[in-house]
Formats: C-alpha cells, sequence, structure tokens
C-alpha cells in the first residue's frame, strides 16, 4: 500500500504542535464570525441613533465598531501567523522525510529521472504543497465560510436581498475567474520568456569564445532582442488586465450598491428593509468581494498543491536498496585479502525497457587480475563498472565478489571494497585532506597523508599556505593531472582491494598521462583492477583484455593472445603506433 508522506506529515505536525493547531481553529472561527458584526453595528447605529435623533450612545457604538474592526484584524494576523509557522514546521518534515529517502533511493531511478527533474520536487513540489496551508484550503475554508455567513446576514433583512446576492455569487466569481485565468496565462508566459531571456545570457557567457570566433554576435543579438521583445508583449498583457480587472469589479460593485439603493427607495420599496439595513447590506456586499476573488486564486493553488503531492508521494514510494535491509560486514564478504574472486554471471542490463545495453556478461576473475575493457564509445563500459559496485541491479544475472551479490552490499561497506576513479573529480566543500576522505571520520590524517605521498601530491601541498588544512575554495587550485592524482588518492585511502578506473586519462596531455598511468602501475599491485580505455596503449598492463561489441563479450584474453586472434584488437594497436609515434 502507498504511503502518504503529506498526510504522514500533516498528522505528525499537528500532533507536535496541538497548542498551535487549537489556537488556529479559534482564530479561524474569530476572523469569520467578528467580521459579520460590524455592519450589524452600523445598521443598529443608523436605525436606532441616526434615523431617531438619539446620539447619547453613539460615541460608545463607534468605539464598539472600532473595537470589532480591531479585534477582526488581530484574529487575521494570528491566524496567519500559525499558518505560516504550521505550514513551515509541516514542509521541514517533509523535506527532511524526502531527504531520507534520496539517500535510500535506488539507484535505477537517477537514470530515468534528469536530476533537474528530482530538484524541482524538493523546490517547486514542495512550495505548491506549502501554499496549500497558506493560501489554499484554509484559506479557502475562511473565504466560504465568510461569503455564506454575508448571505445569512443580508437573508435575515431581506429574503428578496439575499435572492439578489444569490444570484450575484456566481457572477462575480465567473468575471473573477475569467481575467485570473488570464493573467496567470500571461503570467506564465512571461516567466518562460524570463528564463529564456536569462539563459541566453548564460549561454552566450560561457560560449563568448565560440561565438566570437565563429562571428556569430548578431545572431546571438537577434535572438536577445526577439527574446526580449516577446517578454514585454507578454509584461503588457499582464499589466492589461490587471489594470482594468480592479475598474470592472469596482463598476459591478457600484452598480449593485445602486441597484440595492433603488430598491429600497421610499418610492418602490420593493425590499421593505430599514436604513441601517440598507446600509449594512451595503457592507456586506461589498465585503463579498473580496473572499470570490480569492477563491478562484485559492482553487488554483489546491489544484497545484495536489498534483505537487502526487509527485512527492510517488517520489517517496520508489523502491529502496533492497540491501538496507541486511547486515553484511566487509569480514563477511571477503574473509581474505589474497582471495578476492569477482564474477558476472550472465548479467543483462537494460536502462529502459526493450532496449539491452548488456546481454548475457561472463566473467571470472581470479584475485589481483588487472582486466582492461575495450570497445567503441556507448557499448556500456561505464555501465558495466556501476553494475560491478553494485550501484544498478543487473535485469538477468548477477555479479558476485566471493559468491555474494554485489548488489546486496550496503553502501557502509562499499568504500572498504571498491575505489573508484571517473574522468573528472568532483571538488567538495572542505580542505585538501577532506577532498580525500570526504569527511569520512574512519579515515585516519596519516592514511590521508600516505595516499597524497602515494600519488606524488605531498610535495605540491606542503607549498600551499595551510599544507593539507587548506580550504579549497576554488577549482584552479589543483591542475587537471592534479586533479585526477587526487582522485585516486580519495580511492585508495581506504585501500580497497577492488579499483575501478574509468578513463581517468582521456583528458589529459600525454606527459601527464604518462605519470598517472605509472601512478596506476604502482597502486595495481596487490589490487584487482577493472579499468576503461579507449585508447589500447594508455592501459596499465593487463592480465586480460576484454573487447565489447553491442553489448556482448566479443572476445577476451591476454594482450598476446588478442594481438593473434582478434583483428579489430590488432589494427587498433597498430593504428595508434602510427597516430603516437
Ligand atoms: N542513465 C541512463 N539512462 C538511459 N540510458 C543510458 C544512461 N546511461 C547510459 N545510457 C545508455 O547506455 C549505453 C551505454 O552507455 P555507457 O556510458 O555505459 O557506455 P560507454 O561504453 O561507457 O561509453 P563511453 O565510452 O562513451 O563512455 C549508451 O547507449 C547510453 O546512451
Amino acid at each position: 500500500m502507498e504511503n502518504s508522506l503529506i498526510k504522514g506529515s500533516i498528522v505528525k505536525a499537528i500532533k507536535n504542535n496541538i497548542g498551535i493547531s487549537i489556537l488556529l481553529v479559534f482564530s479561524v472561527c474569530g476572523v469569520v464570525f467578528t467580521s459579520l458584526i460590524p455592519p450589524q453595528i452600523l445598521k443598529h447605529i443608523i436605525d436606532y441613533n441616526l434615523v431617531p435623533k438619539k446620539p447619547d450612545k453613539l460615541l460608545f457604538l463607534a468605539i464598539i465598531y472600532i473595537g470589532v474592526l480591531i479585534f477582526v484584524a488581530v484574529f487575521d494576523f494570528v491566524k496567519e501567523v500559525l499558518l505560516t509557522v504550521l505550514g513551515q514546521k509541516i514542509t521541514k518534515e517533509i523535506r527532511i522525510k524526502m531527504m531520507e529517502k534520496l539517500e535510500k533511493i535506488n539507484a535505477g531511478f537517477f537514470s530515468s529521472n534528469s536530476s533537474g527533474a528530482v530538484v524541482s520536487r524538493f523546490t517547486n513540489d514542495v512550495d505548491a504543497i506549502n501554499s496549500l496551508f497558506t493560501s489554499g484550503i484554509i484559506g479557502m475554508m475562511i473565504d466560504c465560510f465568510k461569503i455564506i455567513g454575508i448571505v445569512i446576514s443580508i437573508w435575515i433583512f431581506s429574503g428578496k436581498l439575499g435572492i439578489i446576492t444569490l444570484i450575484l455569487l456566481p457572477i462575480i466569481y465567473g468575471i473573477t475567474r475569467i481575467f485570473q485565468r488570464r493573467m496567470l496565462k500571461a503570467q506564465i508566459e512571461n516567466r518562460i520568456l524570463v528564463g529564456r531571456v536569462n539563459n541566453h545570457i548564460s549561454e552566450s557567457l560561457k560560449n563568448v569564445q565560440m561565438i566570437k570566433s565563429y562571428s556569430k554576435e548578431n545572431y546571438m543579438e537577434k535572438i536577445y532582442t526577439k527574446h526580449l521583445l516577446d517578454n514585454y508583449k507578454t509584461i503588457e498583457k499582464v499589466n492589461f488586465y490587471d489594470s482594468i480587472f480592479s475598474p470592472i469589479i469596482q463598476l459591478i460593485r457600484a452598480t449593485v450598491i445602486g441597484f440595492i439603493v433603488v430598491l429600497s427607495s421610499k418610492q418602490l420599496n420593493y425590499l421593505g428593509i430599514s436604513l441601517g439595513m440598507v446600509a449594512a447590506s451595503i457592507e456586506l456586499i461589498s465585503n463579498l468581494f473580496a473572499p470570490i476573488e480569492n477563491l478562484g486564486m485559492e482553487l488554483q493553488n489546491i489544484q497545484k498543491a495536489l498534483s505537487g503531492i502526487r509527485r512527492v508521494d510517488d517520489f517517496y514510494n520508489e523502491s529502496e536498496d533492497d540491501f538496507k535491509k541486511n547486515e553484511l560486514k566487509i569480514e563477511h564478504i571477503i574473509p581474505l585479502r589474497e582471495d578476492v574472486r569477482l564474477a558476472f554471471n550472465e548479467v543483462s542490463f537494460k536502462y529502459e525497457d526493450g532496449n539491452d545495453v548488456l546481454q548475457g556478461i561472463n566473467l571470472n576473475l581470479k584475485s589481483n587480475e588487472k582486466v582492461t575493457f575495450v570497445g567503441r564509445t556507448g557499448v556500456g563500459k561505464s555501465t558495466l563498472f556501476k553494475l560491478a559496485m553494485g550501484l544498478l541491479k543487473p535485469s538477468k544475472g548477477s555479479i558476485t565478489i566471493n559468491g555474494i551479490d554485489v548488489y546486496q552490499i550496503p553502501n557502509s561497506e562499499k568504500r572498504k571494497i571498491f575505489g573508484y576513479v571517473g574522468q573528472s573529480f568532483h571538488i567538495i566543500n572542505g580542505t585538501v585532506a577532506e577532498q580525500i576522505s570526504l569527511q569520512d571520520h574512519n579515515i585516519t590524517r596519516k592514511q590521508i597523508e600516505d595516499a597524497l605521498e602515494f600519488v606524488g601530491l605531498m610535495d605540491y601541498i606542503a607549498t600551499l599556505e595551510n599544507g593539507m588544512d587548506t580550504k579549497v575554495t576554488s577549482d584552479t587550485l589543483f591542475s587537471q593531472g592534479q586533479k585526477q592524482l587526487l582522485a585516486i588518492a580519495r580511492a585508495i585511502v581506504t585501500d580497497p582491494p577492488i579499483l575501478l578506473f574509468d578513463e581517468i586519462t582521456a583528458n589529459l596531455d600525454s606527459i601527464t598521462e604518462e605519470k598517472i598511468v605509472s601512478v596506476l602501475q604502482k597502486a595495481s599491485q596487490a589490487h584487482t583492477i577493472l579499468s576503461i580505455s579507449h585508447r589500447l596503449s594508455s592501459m596499465i598492463t593487463s592480465d586480460t583484455v576484454v573487447i565489447l561489441e553491442k553489448g556482448r563479450v566479443k572476445s577476451a584474453g591476454s594482450p598476446e593472445e588478442l594481438l593473434q586472434k582478434d583483428e579489430w584488437y590488432r589494427s587498433h594497436i597498430e593504428l595508434e603506433k602510427l597516430t603516437w609515434s
């Protein structure tokens, strides 16, 4: 059964803030009831004091009138504050639970959902849910009660005026909705166009060199001007609706008031009500417009919030990493460091239905074996690595270490088993040492020093202002090659038995590449190594080369064997010799 995060969070926030919740109900009732009192006082003043010319209690009634208005304002203020506080508590609870979920969610989820879409669930969707409390459901309830209260009050004065008010309700609502819809459409168009204008500026800045070298300044300027003009047009539309809406509502209000005055005039006396009742009815009808206008916006907010609730609840019900439920430790998986047998058993994998990226992969790696995967771009090499580290689940078959499924290994144990280096190094917010430890307090300073020494970066780091404790505030503190050495240090600092290198020299010049390959060569001792390389000549010495083609193992063997038996391998080696000699 589906769990509703929103329902759970609301119930929890109300339970934990029972005082606030009771006060909120009290202030909501206060707003509704007190706002009906001033017209009654007005009626009393006119009918019992002004018309019969008895001014003795006038001052007292005027003070009560103002007093009640102050009460309405106070109740309204308290209601707004409490709603915001409760709304924030509920959204805080939702955001915390979503973050907890994000850490447990199955990695496959991130293959089919872009990071932008996930971020928008945390931001836009949760904000929409928040508006459900602040300007949605409770506001709507208050406005509905206010409208009902006003209609009843008018009905008590005169049944005929009550019927006129009831006829008036859908007309005011209909006109308001037409304007609100058009305004919203124009606002959305405007937001999209503002996004386009901003995007164009950042794109121009990012690609300024390319624009200049291909002489595309005029083209970029033309596009910018077009976006800007479109944007102005939508702003004009928004302004037009904005400026015309208020006079139209004023006109309706004036017509209705005029109508009431005429109907209750001495000559017609159709409504049969006193002067005080006329004045009170005019005030009540004037008060009717604001809640009707609000209703449309509140309905819109509720609709937006409902789709936000659906998306957040869908996210909350995504399947989690199965392994979270077990207590596997590295000692159970690899009791003896010298005995690490990694095996791919009939592994197939697809990101989407009907499109197998990998099919029937069978490989049995011995302890400390060095295997290099080669193959055309897009053949599935990086996917194979993600499967090997248990980040993705094979659609068929399994990958095991000493017979234990890698997908069952908890994240907490992964860093002790696998060291992964990718094509680029991601800097985190922290010191040089923290770039290596990733703030893992189980990693000692000595381990970090050893790792940095191993990759040959200690001399450079010693020249930095605070050595290993220097804050890495910019991306330029380390060169591209040094970043890859940091990445290797990060991978080896826990001395994991299996190292995975995914084209780590892809973006480097040949001298830096040589240096890195020699560090890798050194690191590869006493480790099982899986590496991916586009250039066969830049591989570390491999025991086995696996050639992938169309998601399958085309051939596998030692480099010498492949030189003999695989035409593709031989011709590539020869081609590279020609290009790099
Ligand atoms: N998250 C994803 N969702 C859907 N398809 C994906 C995803 N990641 C990769 N693919 C597809 O899977 C196939 C294999 O991709 P993969 O990155 O594993 O190839 P590769 O051999 O490592 O390529 P390269 O050498 O260019 O890095 C490609 O067709 C790619 O488009």
